[in-house]
Order: structure tokens, then C-alpha cells, then sequence
């Protein structure tokens, strides 16, 4: 019967009163709260009750391990230690193997039914509730309560404690034990009752902030070590070259011995391998004794002969120096195999001491190297820290430079703003001192002004209407005047006109083009004055000669020509009919005389007359809006 059988049956004996409790909690119609509840309430206060409840009804097997298994939880112990499921699986394993004082091994059929047979928190893969519950109910059928509270610890405890005045503990200790297992084995939200849950929640801040204190001393404590471990660098270099020294004699030693160790047991192969042999030819020796000894055996009966007889005298001696012979060879083999397993023990040793001496080598390796790396970083450190204080320091010499020449620039600024600010001053005062001169002088000639249109306001107005009156007169007369020379004029111009001719001819020669063939000898020739030319004839080679009102040179210009015609325009204005036309030979500059070309000095004679009549046009558009706005205000007045 297993110790959990033990259990189940001893709560099933508590409460084998008649009530329905252990059917209850098998078929897990009734929370283990409420049973634990009503235990602690005092309706039923056996922890028994409490703990089968426990264990059929909702614990997980850790918690049923460490109801079974925690000493402290029923001996009255106030701590609830953390589970150790696989120590208390042992513990409860070696308990039960001894109390059976049978040895479980696994190998034939009963001992593995007990492995069945045992709880379920002792069996690994065995904590479904359904394996538990079965086997309980196969456990109640074939076995009586009393071998089952003999044979089960717990359940003589609690036997125990149910009897008044005989449990070591009271009603109410065994109460606050009973809630302290539940709470621990409870699942999380179920708990009993609020001041339950309250206590717990009391008991996790209370054990998280110890955690918390323990971690943090931890964590000082660590950190020390780390400085000391810092600080203990240098000294544990030392060490580890030292150790590296005595390691690499202690190699070298043992790598001597090994060699000996070798040596030596070759040299016991050598010596196993001869005493092989000899004991091989006492063997085979011994073999031919004993065949001749039978023979001898066998011919003793019927050979009477006294040397026979003495010959095998003779025999069994040396049969039997033989047989002592090979009983030395046996003890000396023996004890060869002995000195040639004690070599290989010590050389099998030796090859582990040698291993986890290689294997310490290569530990203190890493560590030199490591150690050697962090080395070799501080000192890289080190270099770039040099060179950042020599930059920082040829920097700040820098800085230092351009500090002073900016402070010398400043200085340079400051006198030069100074000076400025003197010339301005100077210049301001200046101005203002020109400018009180010039306001002086403006309100000197404002008075003047004023004095001077005072005057003219106080003139007599009647003066002023005589004077206008003079000057429009005088217009009046000075226009009369005007249009007396104005006809005068023309007279005199039609009469020039006339005179130079109402017909007048004028001839204008054209220079050779670029494409013209040139003749050196031309055979025209203009005389100096202007008003004659003459032509060679050169059939005769006289000359023939023509007299004109003008004749153009062929440098003359279109400026030239139409100053000589604008007198037409101007008889045309005074309004004599004027005809003006040319004529000639193809290409001779008919056009280039009368339009011309262009805008400029090109323009022919049509152009430059327009442009004459638009002057005057306008100029006496001018004189007329004149005249009339004089009418206009001589009219008002
Ligand atoms: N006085 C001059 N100076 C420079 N070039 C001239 C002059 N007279 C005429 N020419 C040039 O001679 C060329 C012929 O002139 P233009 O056409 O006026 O002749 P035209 O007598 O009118 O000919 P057409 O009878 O065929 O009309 C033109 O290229 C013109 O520029």
C-alpha cells in the first residue's frame, strides 16, 4: 500500500461518519475552499479532513509534495518554504523504499507495480487528478484503515492531532496551519475568504519587498566586488604568470614522467611478453611431462626394471622443479600484470592530471588574454586620451590666438568707432549751427516775402486794369504789325521767287556705283560756279556746254538739295501753287532724289517738305488756341 493510498484512506476514515464529505471531494462537486472553510470554522476541524481535501480535490502535485513531504507544515513550523519537487520526490521515494525495506529497482513486473502504486507526486508524468482519484478508489477496496494509518506518516499524524490532548497542536494552530497549506496550494483568485486574500497579499508585498532588499544588497555587494576585482587586476596578472610558470614546469615534470611511465611499461609488455612465452614453453613442457609421465605410468606395471624405475624418480623430480619452475613464472607473471595495471592506473592518472591541467592552462589562457585585452584596450585608451589633450590643448592655444586678435580687433574697432563718433559730433553740431543759419535766413526771407506780397496786395487795383489794358493794346497793335510784315514777307518772297524764276532747272548728277564701269577721262565736267556744265562731244572732242538755274556735284547731299527747293514749300504755304518734278534716264536717282530711303539723312525731298508743313501746321495750331484764349480773357475782364 503507497503512502498516498495511506492518505486518502485516512481522510476517508475521518469522516466515515456518515457523511457524504469524501464522495464529494472524489467527484469534485465541492470546492476544497469550502471545505477548508467549514474545517476552520470549527464544524469539522480535522487537518485530516483538511489535507485528504487537499490532495483529492484541487492542489497541484507540487503542493501535494510539500504537504506530504514539509516537516515544518506539520510540525508546527510558521515558514512555508519554497517546493523542491524533485528533492522531496526522492525524499518520499526513500522514505517509502525504507519503511517497505524493499528495493525498487524497475526491472521485473512487482516492483514496477509498486513504482505505480506510488503517490503520484513521487512518479513524474503520474499528476493528472484522474490517476490519483482511481487509484485511490482501488486502494479503498483492498485495504483496511488501520494498516493504512500504520503505514502512513501523515496520517499518524493527524490520527495524532484529532485525539483531544494528544496532537501537538491546538484547535486553532492546527486551524491556521491548515489555511496557511491552503493558501499555498490554492490556485490563484480562490482563496477562502477576503481576510485570507488580504493576508496573502500581505505576505507577497511583505516577501517581494524582502526580495527586493535582498536583491539590492546583492547587487552592493557585487558591485564592491567588482572594484576589488578592478583593483586586484594587476596582482592577479602576476599571479597568473607565476601560475603559468609553475604550470609550464609542472607540465614539462609531467610530461617526464610519462615518458617514464611509457618506458616503463613497455618495458613490462616486454617483459609480460617473455614471461608469455616462457610460461607458453613451460606449459608445452609440462604438457609433454605429463604424456610421458603417463607413459612411464603405464609401463611402470610392466616393466620391473630398476633403471626405468629410477628414471622416473628422476621424472617426477623434474616434474616437479618444473611445476615449481612454472609456479614462479605464474607468480612472477601475476605480479608483472599487477605492476603493469598499477602503471596504466597511474598513467590513466597521470592523463587526467595531465587533461585538467591543459584544461587549467587553457582557463588561465582566456583569462591572460582576456586580461591582456583589457589590458591592451586601457592602453589604447590611454594613447587616444593623449591625443585628445594635445588637440585640446593646441585648440585652446588656437582659441587663445583668435581670442587675442579679436580682442585687439575690438580694441582696433572701438578706437576707430570712438574717433567716428567724434567726427560725426563735430559734423552735427556743424549742421545744426548751418542749420539755424539757414532758418535764420529762411524766415528773413519769408519776412521779405511777405513784405513783398503785402505790397503787392496794397497796389491799386485801378492801376493794375490800366496796365492791362496798355498791354493788350499793345498786343493789338504788335499783332497789326505782324500781319503787316507777315504780307510784306511774302510779297517779298514771291517777288524773290519770281525773280529767281518761276521755272528753274536744276540739274544733280549721280556718282559712279560700285557696279558702274569708271572712265578716268569722264567726259562731263562741271564748271566751279554751280549754274553751268559741260559735255565733251566725242565725235568732235568740243566740248558742249549748258547753263542751268543750279547744278549738284555728285558729293552734293539730299540736305543740300532740298535746302535749294524748300523755298517752294513755304510760297506753297502762302499759298502759291508749286510743282516740283525730276526726270531722267533709268537709274539716274530720280527716286533717290524725290523719296530717298530711310529716316535719317537719306530722306528725300517729299519727306523733308511734310515735315516743314507739319511745323508750321502745328505753329499755328498754336498761335490760333493762343489768339483765341487771349479773345477769351479779354472778354471776361
Ligand atoms: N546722288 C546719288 N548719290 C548716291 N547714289 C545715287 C544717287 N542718285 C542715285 N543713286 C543710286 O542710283 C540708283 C538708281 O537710282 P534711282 O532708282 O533713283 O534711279 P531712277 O532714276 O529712279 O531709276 P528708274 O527711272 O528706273 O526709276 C539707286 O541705287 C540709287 O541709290
Amino acid at each position: 500500500m503507497s503512502p498516498f493510498h495511506d492518505k486518502t484512506t485516512t481522510a476517508h476514515g475521518v469522516f466515515r461518519d456518515g457523511s457524504s464529505r469524501y464522495n464529494t471531494l472524489q467527484t469534485g462537486r465541492e470546492t476544497p475552499h469550502k471545505r477548508v472553510k467549514s474545517g476552520a470554522d470549527g464544524n469539522n476541524e480535522n487537518p485530516a479532513a483538511l489535507s485528504s481535501q487537499l490532495l483529492i480535490g484541487r492542489t497541484t502535485p507540487q503542493s501535494l509534495i510539500r504537504t506530504y513531504s514539509e516537516p515544518n507544515g506539520w510540525n508546527g513550523g510558521d515558514t512555508i518554504r519554497e517546493p523542491s519537487p524533485a528533492r522531496d520526490r526522492r525524499a518520499m521515494l526513500e522514505d517509502w523504499r525504507r519503511r517497505k525495506g524493499r528495493h525498487v529497482t524497475g526491472t521485473d513486473s512487482t516492483s514496477r507495480k509498486r513504482v505505480k502504486r506510488m503517490p503520484s507526486s513521487c512518479r513524474a508524468g503520474y499528476h493528472n487528478r484522474n490517476d490519483l482519484q482511481d487509484t485511490h478508489s482501488s486502494t479503498l477496496q483492498n485495504k483496511s484503515h488501520d494498516d493504512r494509518d500504520e503505514e502512513n506518516p501523515i496520517r499518524k499524524y493527524l490520527v495524532s492531532c484529532a485525539t483531544p490532548g494528544q496532537g501537538k497542536l491546538g484547535s486553532a494552530r492546527r486551524s491556521s496551519l491548515m489555511e496557511k497549506s491552503v493558501l499555498s496550494s490554492t490556485p490563484e483568485g480562490t482563496h477562502p475568504s477576503s481576510s485570507n486574500s488580504a493576508q496573502v497579499d500581505t505576505i507577497d508585498d511583505a516577501g517581494f519587498q524582502s526580495q527586493m532588499e535582498r536583491m539590492k544588497r546583492r547587487l552592493e555587494q557585487l558591485e564592491k566586488e567588482k572594484m576589488d576585482l578592478s583593483m586586484s587586476k594587476a596582482p592577479l596578472e602576476a599571479r597568473i604568470r607565476q601560475k603559468e610558470d609553475a604550470w609550464m614546469k609542472e607540465r614539462a615534470r609531467l610530461m617526464q614522467e610519462v615518458q617514464c611511465s611509457r618506458l616503463s611499461l613497455r618495458q613490462a609488455d616486454d617483459k609480460y611478453c617473455d614471461l608469455q612465452v616462457q610460461y607458453d614453453q613451460a606449459h608445452d613442457e609440462r604438457i609433454q611431462l605429463r604424456q610421458e609421465l603417463r607413459k612411464v605410468s603405464s609401463s611402470r606395471q610392466n616393466s620391473k626394471d630398476i633403471g626405468l624405475w629410477s628414471r622416473k624418480i628422476q621424472n617426477d623430480q623434474d616434474l616437479w622443479d618444473l611445476k615449481e619452475k612454472l609456479r614462479a613464472s605464474d607468480e612472477e607473471l601475476k605480479s608483472t600484470r599487477l605492476a603493469k595495471t598499477s602503471l596504466e592506473k597511474e598513467l590513466h592518472a597521470t592523463k587526467i592530471e595531465l587533461d585538467c591541467l591543459e584544461r587549467n592552462n587553457n582557463k588561465m589562457q582566456a583569462e591572460y588574454d582576456e586580461i591582456a585585452a583589457q589590458t591592451s584596450d586601457n592602453r589604447d585608451a590611454e594613447i587616444k586620451l593623449q591625443v585628445l589633450t594635445e588637440e585640446h590643448m593646441a585648440t585652446s592655444a588656437a582659441l587663445n590666438a583668435v581670442y587675442a586678435e579679436l580682442d585687439a580687433t575690438k580694441a582696433r574697432a572701438e578706437a576707430t568707432i570712438s574717433e567716428k563718433d567724434e567726427t560725426l559730433r563735430k559734423e552735427i553740431e556743424q549742421l545744426r549751427f548751418d542749420l539755424s543759419v539757414m532758418k535764420t535766413r529762411a524766415n528773413k526771407v519769408q519776412l521779405d516775402l511777405n513784405k513783398s506780397i503785402q505790397n503787392a496786395e496794397d497796389e491799386d487795383e485801378a492801376v493794375l486794369r490800366a496796365r492791362i489794358e496798355e498791354r493788350d493794346q499793345r498786343i493789338i497793335e504788335l499783332e497789326a504789325e505782324l500781319l503787316k510784315g507777315e504780307k510784306v514777307r511774302r510779297h517779298m518772297h514771291n517777288c524773290i521767287q519770281e525773280l529767281r524764276g518761276n521755272i528753274r532747272v536744276f540739274v544733280r548728277t549721280r556718282p559712279f556705283l560700285p557696279g558702274d564701269e569708271q572712265d578716268k577721262n569722264s567726259p562731263i565736267n562741271i564748271t566751279p560756279d554751280g549754274e553751268s556744265m559741260s559735255i565733251i562731244d566725242r565725235r568732235s572732242g568740243k566740248p558742249l556746254i549748258f547753263h542751268f538755274d543750279k547744278v549738284f556735284l555728285p558729293s552734293a547731299g539730299q540736305e543740300t538739295v532740298f535746302q535749294e527747293v524748300s523755298d517752294f514749300v513755304q510760297s506753297a504755304l502762302d499759298g502759291y501753287n508749286v510743282c516740283l518734278f525730276s526726270y531722267g534716264q533709268t537709274g539716274s536717282g530720280k527716286t533717290h532724289t524725290m523719296q530717298g530711303c530711310g529716316n535719317g539723312p537719306m530722306r528725300g525731298i517729299i519727306p523733308r517738305a511734310v515735315e516743314q508743313l507739319k511745323g508750321f501746321a502745328c505753329l499755328h495750331a498754336l498761335c490760333t488756341k493762343f489768339h483765341a484764349w487771349a479773345k477769351a480773357f479779354n472778354q471776361k475782364r
